[in-house]
């Protein structure tokens, strides 16, 4: 079950002055990385022209034979690359802008609050605005700052403002209806009879989290990440940005940039689709690597099974390989041990393997 407001708000209190990332890049005489957030690394990225791109009315089209292409293409792009970019998905580009513009601004504000007094910011019923990671033995600060709600199947956003309230509760319908039907062509794709999907992750109760990243322009982005690699929970994430690339996914050993045409989604596959297909389709490993230039700000939908659903490999897919290669785990208990960085480095998703011998 998503947790209630006073559970979320108690984390919130942990939000500190200087947690802000944007602050620190905004003071004018910062040259280089502060040691804390040093996190060496070669952001670069090569440039692909077959990364997957899908067409979501074609997907959706009456014609069968345009729907049976658009199935063969998603079913490739799931399986070679684990990420596609999402065209014709019907979602405006007014409302794609607007939750943009609305983070940017809640996330700007935050910033001011932080600065003053922070209650206010204490009671934003949101998780905390966490920007450290924990690896083996030493804490890295991210140079981003950011915020994140669980939006379905209960809502709970920052109350105010409420522009920010109705974008986000409008853009967590829509993208939920433009999953539910990916993950229709994506159960056809794996052949599970009609309904299968839907009832053993409790779809109609799906869970959603909505995360707004904020980047500010680095002084040596080789010597700071946003994001260091990392896949998501959950069975498929949206992401849309403000135009400043950033966002980069791991495609056979190597670093890929991402490219979205205007008004386009990227979409990954994630920790529960690996799962759930029995490793067919795998978790792709993603980062978000930082500028000198820039401000980015990324707006992610994540699009998981019900809170309690216990996600297990789809039945029929095990009977078919033989044996299950991941243990089941209830939803939300993979979420918030994740959320909580309580396993340091390791993921999840390797804890629930099964090897063979075992
Ligand atoms: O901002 C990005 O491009 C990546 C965000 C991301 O991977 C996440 O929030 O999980
Ligand atoms: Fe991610």
């Amino acid at each position: 079950m998503a947790p209630t407001a006073s559970q979320v708000s108690k984390e919130s209190a942990e939000v500190t002055t200087d947690s802000f990332v944007k602050v620190l890049a905004e003071s004018s005489n910062l040259k280089s990385v502060p040691t804390q957030f040093t996190y060496s690394n070669d952001s670069k990225g090569s440039y692909s022209d077959s990364i997957p791109i899908i067409d979501f009315s074609q997907l959706t089209s009456e014609n069968p034979h345009q729907r049976s292409k658009a199935l063969q293409e998603l079913a490739k792009a799931c399986e070679e690359w684990g990420f596609f970019v999402l065209i014709n998905h019907g979602i405006p580009e007014t409302l794609l802008k607007a939750i943009i513009d609305a983070s940017l601004e809640f996330l700007s504000c935050r910033t001011m609050i932080s600065g003053g007094t922070k209650p206010k910011a204490r009671r934003i019923p949101s998780n905390p605005h966490r920007s450290v990671i924990t690896t083996a033995n030493h804490k890295i600060h991210l140079w981003r700052d950011f915020v994140k709600s669980y939006v379905h199947p209960e809502f709970h956003c920052p109350e105010k403002p409420q522009t920010l309230r109705d974008i986000v509760f409008e853009f967590s319908e829509k993208t939920r209806s433009v999953t539910r039907k990916l993950l229709q062509g994506i159960s056809e794709n794996l052949e599970l009879e009609q309904g299968y999907m839907d009832e053993a992750l409790k779809l109609d109760s799906c869970f959603q989290l909505y995360a707004a990243n904020f980047y500010p322009p680095c002084p040596q982005p080789d010597q700071a990440i946003g994001l260091p690699p990392h896949t998501d929970h959950g069975l498929l994430t949206f992401l849309i940005h403000n135009g400043v690339a950033g966002l980069q996914i791991q495609h056979n050993g190597e670093w890929f940039n991402t490219n979205s045409p205007q008004n386009s989604i990227l979409v990954n596959t994630a920790d529960h689709l690996e799962i759930f297909s029995n490793g067919r389709y795998k978790s792709v490993k993603h980062r978000a690597v930082v500028n000198s230039e820039a401000t980015r700000i990324s707006v992610v939908m994540a699009n998981g099974a019900a809170p309690d659903a216990v996600v297990a490999p789809a039945a029929p897919l095990v009977e078919r390989d033989g044996r299950a290669l991941y243990r089941p785990m209830k939803f939300i208990e993979y979420v918030e041990t994740m959320l909580s960085n309580r396993l340091q480095g390791k993921g999840n998703l390797e804890c629930l393997k099964i090897e063979e011998d075992e």
